[in-house]
């Protein structure tokens, strides 16, 4: 019986596939239209402590290979999120959701995870660190000293699942500094990758840029970034000790795009751009479509060739 569960953080997953925070998981009905997918489980829209409205609009755009976004961390503020997972953990007990979170400095970061620990959120906490999009705010994870700080302050209060978002790396060193420094944590994953920030695309009938904030300046997702989100994926796998485990996310529109990340590694991947188009009702065919790769390929659990990636 071919199987496409996991286990990650310390739980199991029926499924290996969920929501890219950010897409589908704004509000209660985005976030319950992912819960009634195939998808194992949903990550949140990243929580700031107070709401935000964002970027203005035109602030996201659909290309011919993938998206363009400079949101800018619009939200509902993390209290409507703990409420409605705190909520949504009764409807379904056993069931373990992530709640991503970002902060604008480590004493935020700390807030957020002392408000997190006085609720009833009893998933895991995804601590995004590479938003690409509020003008200003560089993406933290390309500040390796400060994530080793953020991360020695968290986990000396916060002792629960705990995992970061990272944006994409793209030099052998920068996999070297930063995997010896996520070794030094009680990290459960980490999530490789965000967006490749600050792209740009442009409309040649108009001569104009497509989103209004930063002049144009955007987070690129979808099939331009798997190569990166692939290796990304992998550097870390080769690098980190085995019991941080790793998501995958970037550039997935098929079961082959889930079944190449599992091969670099990962233990889960998460869906972004490819959702934003499809709908929740991607994760049906997402996962028919990885079962008959495991099928034809003899591989009954996704265990059988994660991490197995094969060198000349
Ligand atoms: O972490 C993020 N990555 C993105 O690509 N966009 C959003 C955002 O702009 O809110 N945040």
């Amino acid at each position: 019986m071919i199987s496409t569960a996991t286990t990650l953080a310390g739980s199991n997953f029926d499924n290996c596939m969920m929501n890219a925070s950010g897409v589908y998981c704004m509000d209660s009905d985005e976030l319950l239209a992912v819960e009634n997918s195939k998808a194992a489980t949903f990550v949140t829209k990243s929580g700031t402590l107070q709401p935000r409205k964002g970027n203005p609009e035109p602030r996201y755009f659909e290309t011919e290979f993938g998206s363009i976004n400079s949101m800018g961390l619009p939200n509902n503020g993390v209290d409507y999120y703990l409420d409605f997972v705190s909520q949504d953990q009764i409807n379904h007990p056993g069931k373990t959701y992530f709640l991503s979170i970002t902060g604008f400095n480590l004493a935020e970061d700390l807030e957020l995870l002392q408000k997190v620990t006085d609720s009833d959120f009893a998933g895991v906490v995804e601590l995004n660190l590479s938003c690409p999009n509020v003008p200003g705010k560089p993406q933290t994870g390309y500040d390796f000293e400060t994530v080793d700080a953020i991360l020695k302050a968290v986990f000396d209060v916060y002792h629960k699942p705990l995992g970061v978002k990272l944006p994409p790396y793209f030099d052998i060193i920068h996999f070297d500094q930063m995997a010896e420094i996520l070794n030094k944590y009680p990290l459960s994953y980490v999530n490789s990758i965000n967006s490749i920030g600050n792209g740009l695309y442009i409309n040649d009938d108009t001569e104009t840029v497509v989103i209004k904030p930063k002049q144009g300046f955007g987070g690129i997702g979808g099939e331009y970034v798997k190569p990166t989100a692939l290796a990304n994926v992998h550097a870390f796998y080769q690098r980190l000790n085995k019991d941080i485990q790793i998501i995958g996310t970037g550039g997935i529109q098929t079961g082959k795009d889930i079944f190449e990340h599992i091969l670099c590694g990962a233990s889960m991947v998460q869906v972004g751009t490819a959702l934003m188009v499809e709908g929740p009702v991607i994760f049906e065919r997402l996962t028919a479509e990885l079962e008959a790769i495991m099928a034809e390929k003899g591989y009954d659990n996704i265990e059988d060739f994660r991490g197995k990636l094969n060198y000349l």
